[in-house]
Parts: structure tokens; C-alpha cells; sequence
């Protein structure tokens, strides 16, 4: 349990450390503040119920006389007073220091989450395709969260909570050291037996709450990803049995933590009250005197009213902290990997890198991280600057692996890509991504507007509307939008859901179009166009191909018919080049394609 608060403490900053530390201090004067509301009532009750003490006991006639009061009536009064101000002022004191406690680990929290979010974000694309989205927003949005109300919020409590019952228990040894003493190991032993017992459990339970959170969030971003195959093929309750399974033995452990904080509470609480009682009844017998038994119970039952849940809230941090505990070290190894990974962030601005000349792609090779063989082998191609190239071939022949290489996504094991005769390396990467215009296979929406969509990244302020309009157009999308109930203002849905497929690729052509990039790569960005839509934003490419330098992948051949420029790809490697004639002569796996493809085409529409 130590070490897995070592470990929190580790994750935090100079800053967030001197907070904690801070709270420890405002913790002690929490339990000085609890100690004087229990202090300042035993008095106030042995002067009510034995007024003479006022004239007999030094230490009550001398505050008499000091408060300068000219009744005992008045000096009850002032004194009843002081008291409730002293209980009112401890207790407020205490609430505060609560206030504050929540707040530095809530805001702690939140910096965590931050710092995180900010080291993913710094990963290269790759970390991306090896973690899946949900386990990234598990880990912030779940495991955070459960450090913070799991093991940092109960390990604070735990500090002040100790404090007051050390405290208690120090005043109480000076007034009766034997039945401090006895109460003291009473209490304790119940405490650690019932601990004892539960621990084991506990721990296993707290095993499967994390478990079980990354399932939840995993059954239901799949079921609704996939909402369409789940509906089609009506497994609806299937998913929904399987939350319900998960859920349920989520419930039962953490279920099983909070039962095993809140249980000795039932036992200590007849314990400690039997004792009172126990010693009210011995006092009458020995000393058979009312007065000092009223006195001396309440301040042992205003010490046992404050010691309980003080004693309790201990306990039940210590099995919250047993239960979650290894939360920590799963964060604190997320930290961990991910600033492995991480690339240092440039903020600075930095001038695009336009391709005046051609794009040399010489002798690169590509292997996906934990893949045996390389998904590009030894590849070298050129691309003239504002000309219009395609890269066909089968399914997994490396088209798109080498489009996010030309862009910079991903890094070469060897081989070099230049712009022009700037090696695409560091800095240049960035620069180069300012000229580059990427629309990819699944077209990502954000659940804005549809100028949103187009001028996505871009201050409202810094948004040029002609230059929106300009972009749909070429992306043959304007007069769709236009018709739309709120034109440019439309919303589109969360990933653009109220669109069809086509009018997502479009949004996303024009999107690409918005930032005038000196390159265009389009994989597979007309796939879901009908044929007059697609051959009208083909001529628009044509036309920007002038200005432009252009890369297409395409599966339907149609598509790449005037184009300067094909590469054919087979298994990582260009296996021939040239414009679509050239290849129709020359490449028998290139006729393949295209009358594989046209009678496909053919009997397709034969069929219908
Ligand atoms: N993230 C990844 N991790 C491991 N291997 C990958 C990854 N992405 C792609 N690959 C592999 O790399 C090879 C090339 O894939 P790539 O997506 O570049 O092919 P493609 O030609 O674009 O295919 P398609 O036309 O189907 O989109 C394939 O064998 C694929 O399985």
C-alpha cells in the first residue's frame, strides 16, 4: 500500500507535491480544531451540573473572574457560548480543510488527465494504430479518475482521519491512561481481524473493477460502431447480455470493496457504546456520584462520537487503497510508455514546404512495428511536381502504407523521400505537412457545422467564407449544401452520420481543398461517388493537377485513366509504371486488373 502511494507521488509535479504537503498541515489543524470541540464540552457540562465547582475548582474560578461576569446564569451563558462558537468554528475549520482536500485532488486529477491526453497526442501516428481508442480513453477517463477517487481522495483521508484519532487517543491517555490504552487495542484488534479477513478478497475485487471498466467501454463503443452490422444481424441482445454480465460483476466487486469499508463500523459502534455504558454503570456503583459521571461520560462519548468515524474512515481508506491500489502503477506505466514514445512538441510556426520540382521516393523499405516482414520493400519512384499519379494494385499491396509515409505519418527503417532535395526528416516533416492535403479511406466528421467540417482546426476568426465556398465547389459539393436546411451552418452529426458516404467524401475533398495544398493525396476518396458526381470532381482534379501535384489510390481503374503517371503495386513493391495505355500493353497483372474490373463492371450491370 505504501509503495502504491510512493508511486502516485512519483506522477506528480513540484507543484502538486508542495499542495499535498500543504494539506498535511491543514490536516493537523483540522484534528486540533476536532480536539477542541471534544475539550470544550466536558467542562461546560461539569459546570452545569456541579456549580460550585466555579467557586471550589482554581482553574473555573480564576476564568470566572477573568470573564468579569456578574451571575453565574451570565457566566453559563458566556460560556455556553464559547462553546457552541468552538464547536461551530472546528467543525467549519474541518469542512473547509475537506473543501480543499477534494478540490487539490480533483484539480490533480484533471493535470494528470492533461499531461496524458498531451503525451499521446505527441506520439507519432504509428502509437495511434497500435492502441486501440478505447483503451487511450480508458486509461484517461476511467483509471485517472479512479486514482484520484480510488486511492489519492481515501489516502488523504486517511492522513487527517489518523491525525484526529491519534490526537483523541493522546487526550484520552491523559486523562485515563488504562482505558485509553484498553480501548484503544479493543478497537484496533476488531479493525485488523475484520481486515484481515477481507483483504485477500479485496484485492481481487479491485483486480476486476479495472477489468471490467475497460470491457464496458470496449462492448460499447463496438455495439455502437457497429450499429449497423448489429443491426443487420439482429445481435442486439447479445451485446446488451454481455453489458449486463460485465456490469453485474463490476457491481458485485466493487460492491464487495465498499461492503468490506463500511463493516466494522456496525461492530465497533456496539462495541464502543456497550463500554460507555458498561463504565456509566461501574462510576454509579464505585463512586456513586451523578455528578462526575454525567461530566466524565460526556466527554468520553463526545471522544467516541469523534473517534468512530475518525477510526472508521480510516479502515475504509485502508481497504478502498487495498482494493484499488494498483490503479497506480497502471497509470503510472501509461506515463511511462507513452513518454517513451512521445516526440518532443515544436510549437514554433514554421514555413510549409512547397513541392516546386518532384517528390523522390528512393529505395525506402517499411515494416509495421511487431510484423515480421516489411510492408514496403526497397521501393523508388518520382513524382513530378504538379502532376497527376496513381498508385493501384491489390487489396494490402502497401498504397496506403506508402501515402502515410509520404506524408510523414510514418518513418522509413531505410531509404530517403525528398521534397525536391529536402530530405523529409525532423522539422521538415512538419513543414511539409502544411503543404499536404490528405483525404483518407474513413473520413473522420466532427459533429459541427458543415463549414466546420470543411475549415476543421482553423480559428473562427482566421476562417475565409469565399475560400469555404471555393473548396466545396471544386469538391463538387456546393450546391448539396446549399440546399441543406442551414446551407454552410447545417449540422452533420456525430462523424457526419446524417450524410451519405458520398457527401462525406466530398466534405472531406473540399476540407483538404480549404487549405490549398501544394500536394493532394486522395486514397480511395471518390470510392462512394455515383459516376457522373465522380467523373465531374476527376475533371476539377484534372484542372487543379495544373496547379497541384496529385496522388490518387484507386480500385476502380476508371478513375485513373488520364493521369500522367501509374504505379501498379504487388506485395510491397512497384512492379511497373506508366500512363494507362503504356500499361494496358505492357502489363499483363495491369490488364488483369482492368478487365478484371470492367467485367465485373459488365456483369454487374448485365444483372441489373
Ligand atoms: N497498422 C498496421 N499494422 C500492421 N500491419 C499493417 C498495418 N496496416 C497495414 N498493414 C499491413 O501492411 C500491408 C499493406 O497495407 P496497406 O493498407 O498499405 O495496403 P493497401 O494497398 O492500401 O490496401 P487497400 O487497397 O486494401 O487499402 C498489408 O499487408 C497490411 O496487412
Amino acid at each position: 500500500m505504501f509503495n502504491d502511494l510512493k508511486e502516485l507521488f512519483r506522477l506528480l509535479n513540484t507543484r502538486q507535491r508542495v499542495k499535498v504537503y500543504a494539506l498535511q498541515v491543514l490536516f493537523f489543524i483540522s484534528a486540533l480544531a476536532q480536539i477542541a470541540t471534544i475539550g470544550s464540552i466536558a467542562p461546560f457540562i461539569a459546570i452545569i451540573t456541579a456549580p460550585e465547582l466555579v467557586e471550589t475548582h482554581p482553574i473555573y474560578s480564576a476564568i470566572y473572574d477573568f470573564s468579569g461576569v456578574d451571575s453565574f446564569t451570565n457566566f453559563l451563558i458566556l460560556y455556553g457560548a464559547i462553546v457552541c462558537f468552538v464547536i461551530f468554528f472546528g467543525n467549519l475549520i474541518s469542512a473547509v480543510v475537506l473543501w480543499f482536500s477534494f478540490r487539490v485532488s480533483v484539480s490533480i486529477g484533471s493535470q494528470l488527465q492533461r499531461r496524458l491526453f498531451g503525451l499521446y497526442m505527441a506520439n507519432q501516428y504509428i502509437y495511434f494504430m497500435k492502441n486501440s481508442p478505447s483503451y487511450m480513453i480508458n486509461k484517461i477517463n476511467g483509471q485517472i479518475p479512479r486514482m484520484i477517487y480510488m486511492v489519492m481522495q481515501p489516502s488523504l483521508q486517511l492522513v487527517s482521519q489518523f491525525l484526529i484519532v491519534l490526537m483523541i487517543i493522546v487526550t484520552l491517555f491523559a486523562v485515563d491512561p488504562m482505558l485509553a490504552f484498553v480501548s484503544g487495542i479493543v478497537v484496533g484488534a476488531i479493525y485488523y481481524v475484520i481486515y484481515m479477513v477481507v483483504r485477500k478478497r479485496t484485492v481481487q475485487s479491485g483486480k476486476t473493477v479495472t477489468n471490467v471498466n475497460r470491457q464496458k467501454l470496449e462492448i460499447l463503443q463496438e455495439s455502437i460502431r457497429g450499429i449497423r452490422d448489429v443491426k443487420l444481424m439482429h445481435i442486439e441482445d447479445w451485446y446488451e447480455n454481455r453489458l449486463d454480465r460485465t456490469t453485474r460483476r463490476g457491481l458485485n466487486a466493487s460492491s464487495y470493496i465498499s461492503l468490506a469499508g463500511d463493516l466494522p463500523r456496525f461492530i465497533v459502534e456496539t462495541v464502543i457504546f456497550l463500554a460507555i455504558i458498561s463504565l456509566a454503570l461501574y462510576m454509579l456503583i464505585t463512586e456513586g456520584n451523578g455528578t462526575s459521571v454525567v461530566s466524565t461520560l460526556s466527554f468520553y462519548a463526545m471522544a467516541g462520537y469523534k473517534i468512530l468515524p475518525a477510526a472508521q474512515g480510516i479502515y475504509k481508506s485502508i481497504t478502498i487503497l487495498k482494493g484499488h491500489g494498483k490503479v497506480v502503477w497502471d497509470v503510472s506505466k501509461e506515463f511511462d510508455d507513452a513518454v517513451l514514445t512521445a516526440t518532443k512538441k515544436d510549437k514554433a510556426e514554421v514555413e510549409s514546404l512547397t513541392l516546386k520540382d518532384a517528390l523522390k521516393v528512393d529505395d525506402i523499405t517499411y515494416t509495421y512495428p511487431n510484423e515480421p516482414k516489411p510492408a514496403i520493400k526497397n521501393m523508388s519512384f518520382t513524382v513530378p511536381a504538379n502532376s497527376l499519379v496513381a498508385f493501384v494494385g491489390g487489396s494490402g499491396a502497401g498504397k496506403t502504407t506508402v501515402a502515410n509515409l509520404v506524408c510523414g505519418l510514418i518513418t522509413t527503417d531505410s531509404g530517403e523521400i525528398d521534397i525536391d532535395d529536402t530530405p523529409l526528416k525532423g522539422i521538415n516533416v512538419k513543414r511539409w505537412q502544411h503543404s499536404i492535403g490528405y483525404v483518407p479511406q474513413n473520413i473522420f466528421m466532427i459533429n459541427d457545422t458543415v463549414s466546420k467540417n470543411i475549415t476543421f482546426g482553423v480559428p473562427d476568426e482566421e476562417v475565409d467564407e469565399e475560400k469555404v465556398k471555393l473548396a466545396a465547389k471544386r469538391a463538387n459539393i456546393h450546391d448539396f449544401i446549399e440546399s441543406m436546411s442551414a446551407g454552410y451552418e447545417t449540422k452533420v452529426g456525430e462523424n457526419g452520420d446524417l450524410l451519405s458516404g458520398g457527401q462525406r467524401q466530398r466534405l472531406a475533398i473540399a476540407r483538404a481543398l480549404y487549405r490549398e495544398p501544394s500536394m493532394l493525396i486522395l486514397d480511395e476518396a471518390t470510392s462512394a461517388l455515383d459516376n457522373i458526381t465522380e467523373r465531374n470532381i476527376l475533371k476539377e482534379i484534372r484542372t487543379l493537377s495544373e496547379s497541384m501535384t496529385i496522388i490518387m489510390i484507386a480500385h476502380r481503374l476508371s478513375t485513373v485513366e488520364k493521369c500522367d503517371n501509374i504505379f501498379v503495386f504487388q506485395s510491397g513493391k512497384i512492379a511497373e509504371a506508366g500512363t494507362y495505355n503504356e500499361l494496358l500493353e505492357k502489363s499483363d497483372y495491369f490488364r488483369e486488373l482492368v478487365y478484371g474490373d470492367e467485367h465485373a463492371h459488365k456483369q454487374l450491370e448485365n444483372n441489373v
